[in-house]
């Protein structure tokens, strides 16, 4: 069984108490923190039955390993690992379904913000490969100021059959890679979609890249090849909601 682990950040400790409370075992906030920032999260605390306790700054930093806790950290049990068959569940109870899928992004601050951004366009799941790939961490936590507690993150063993399934299922999957032919711009992002987003160094492999029905570059006006992932993944996930609203 996985150890306990540390959640740390006022906005990921509070999607916790929101989302996962029964997870949340101890709870530490930074001795006299009292402001108007902390106190939903007291309230929040006390209705299910939290004490904090109260703790200097070089223990929180010791507890968080990071600096970045904003004065409260918790310990929580390690959130229930999502499978293929978990990814079967989704599939069946969503009538459109917008999922993203992250193939081999390593970078626990490009993981937690590609949570963000999924939260943020209403993205029903995030598929990634078991291997070579960022889990979730507590940096991943507090990157994606809560999005990891409320995004379902789908760890599959193999990502190309995971693929052909959600074609199977009538998913049509977008891959994005600078030099691909078609923009973003003129691809149909409506009806059921997975948008594919490649690793920080390598883009998409290969058999990830074949198994898309289509590829799409983000045009580029300047001299830079390629953009951070996670800022492609937001520019991708609102175009599909632009053209999934109107
Ligand atoms: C830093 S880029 C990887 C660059 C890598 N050298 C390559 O050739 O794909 C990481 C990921 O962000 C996305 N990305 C970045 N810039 C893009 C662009 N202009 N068009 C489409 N996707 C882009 C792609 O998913 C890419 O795999």
């Amino acid at each position: 069984m996985k150890k306990p682990e540390m959640v740390f950040g006022i906005h990921a400790v509070t999607s916790l108490f929101e989302n996962a409370p029964e997870r949340i075992l101890e709870m530490w906030l930074l001795s006299g923190r009292q402001d108007e920032r902390i106190q939903p999260l007291l309230a929040l605390a006390e209705s299910v039955g939290i004490k904090p306790q109260q703790a200097n700054r070089k223990t929180l930093d010791d507890k968080a390993e990071s600096t970045q806790h904003q004065g409260v950290v918790v310990r929580v049990r390690p959130a229930k690992i999502l499978t293929e068959n978990d990814l079967e569940d989704l599939l069946d109870k969503t009538d459109i379904p917008f999922l993203l899928i992250l193939d081999g992004v390593t970078d626990p601050h490009n993981l937690g913000a590609c949570l963000r951004n999924a939260d943020a366009a209403g993205v029903h799941g995030v598929i990634v490969p078991k291997d070579n790939s960022a889990g979730l961490t507590p940096t991943v936590s507090k990157v994606a100021c809560g999005a990891a507690e409320t995004v379902p993150l789908y760890q599959v063993t193999n990502l190309a059959r995971t693929m052909t399934q959600l074609q199977e299922r009538g998913v049509w999957i977008v891959g994005t890679a600078g030099e691909a032919d078609g923009t973003l711009y003129q691809a149909n992002l409506r009806g059921p979609l997975a948008i594919a987003m490649g690793a920080e160094g390598k883009g998409l492999r290969r058999l990830s890249r074949e198994h898309c029905d289509s590829l799409i570059s983000i045009p580029m006006a300047g001299s830079v090849s390629s953009l951070n992932v996670s800022v492609a993944t937001g520019v991708c996930l609102f175009e599909a909601v632009r053209q999934r609203q109107s």
